[in-house]
């Protein structure tokens, strides 16, 4: 299969956005420095200090620290209502934090928003998007947004349509559209502008196997150009495959974070997951009425 959707590498100039410096290029993997897992020296792609977000009573992120380093795969995983898609939205400027500070390659997403918004593409959990128009007009309208001149904005929304089968969809109204569709038009947005961070909320939730083949293909593809690449998902078998780091959160909290091998040790992630965030014992009394 050919994928060539736009990689970091592939930025096109825009009018709107700062030149990147030769020096801050995302270098080819043969061009990196050896470092363990792939990844790329200089400033983290992703770095979390004391990130706090409370709901009246809840504290749903409480003192979220995490280091995301640059040309990573990172995968975010923990059980329901652990703050995973909390300090998520406040790391890419989506949610304000109570406290603490979001850094997205060294620049402050709450102080210098605009510039930290160039550098990623993101993929928020139940993204509104505006509903009465299709596929290719919501690219286009996110391009224009980003400031992409319209030669560069045609030829990747074309391609971008083919590579993730949206083609029939691309002139029918969003408001139509399945939860997989959604998912693979909101993949699409985050992609457009060649960003050098993925954050991506579920992406494979909804999707089905061959959409999620070529997602992961594009992703993989896309930490072998340089990029760096953070999503959370509830599939442990999926996240130890295509992650090469991971953190585990727990009530508002990273309980675990490093590459794979280190935070699984000689268990699967599942086994190491349940470990860490503990599991409640059965009785054999619950839903006894069930089988009555
Ligand atoms: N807007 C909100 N108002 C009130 N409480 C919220 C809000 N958003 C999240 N919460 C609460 O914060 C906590 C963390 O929620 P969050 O959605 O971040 O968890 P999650 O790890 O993404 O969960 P899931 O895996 O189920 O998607 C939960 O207790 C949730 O009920």
């Amino acid at each position: 299969m050919h994928i060539d959707a736009p990689l970091p590498a592939d930025r096109a100039a825009q009018p709107s956005d700062r030149a990147a410096e030769p020096s801050e290029r995302a270098a080819k993997p043969s061009e990196r420095p050896a470092q363990p897992s792939g990844q790329v020296a200089g400033p983290a792609a992703l770095r979390l200090t004391g990130l706090t977000k409370r709901f009246g009573d809840t504290t749903a992120a409480d003192s979220v620290e995490l280091t995301v380093p640059a040309g990573s795969f990172f995968g975010l995983v923990g059980p329901n209502g652990a703050g995973k898609t909390t300090s998520l939205s406040m790391a890419v400027g989506l949610l304000r934090p109570d406290a603490g500070r979001a850094e997205i390659f060294g620049v402050d997403v709450w102080r210098d928003p605009v510039e930290a918004k160039r550098q990623v593409g993101v993929l928020p959990d139940g993204l509104a998007f505006p509903e009465r128009l299709t596929g290719r007009e919501l690219l286009g309208y996110f391009g224009r947004l980003r400031g992409m001149p319209a030669e560069v904005l045609t030829g990747r929304i074309d391609e971008l349509l083919r590579v993730l089968d949206l083609e029939r969809a691309e002139r029918t109204l969003v408001l139509g559209y399945s939860a997989g569709m959604r998912k693979k038009i909101g993949l699409a947005t985050a992609l457009l502008h060649a960003p050098r961070l993925l954050v991506l909320d579920e992406p494979f939730e909804a999707v089905d196997p061959v959409s999620a083949a070529t997602i992961r293909a594009i992703l993989r593809r896309f930490v072998a150009g340089g990029g760096s690449v953070v999503l959370s998902s509830h599939v442990m078998a999926l996240v130890e495959q295509v992650c090469d780091s991971v953190g585990v959160m727990d009530r508002g909290r990273v309980v675990a974070a490093g590459p794979l091998a280190e935070v699984r040790g000689d268990r699967s992630l599942e086994e190491a997951f349940v470990e860490l965030v503990g599991a409640p014992a059965p009785s054999g009394e619950e839903l006894s009425w069930l089988a009555s």
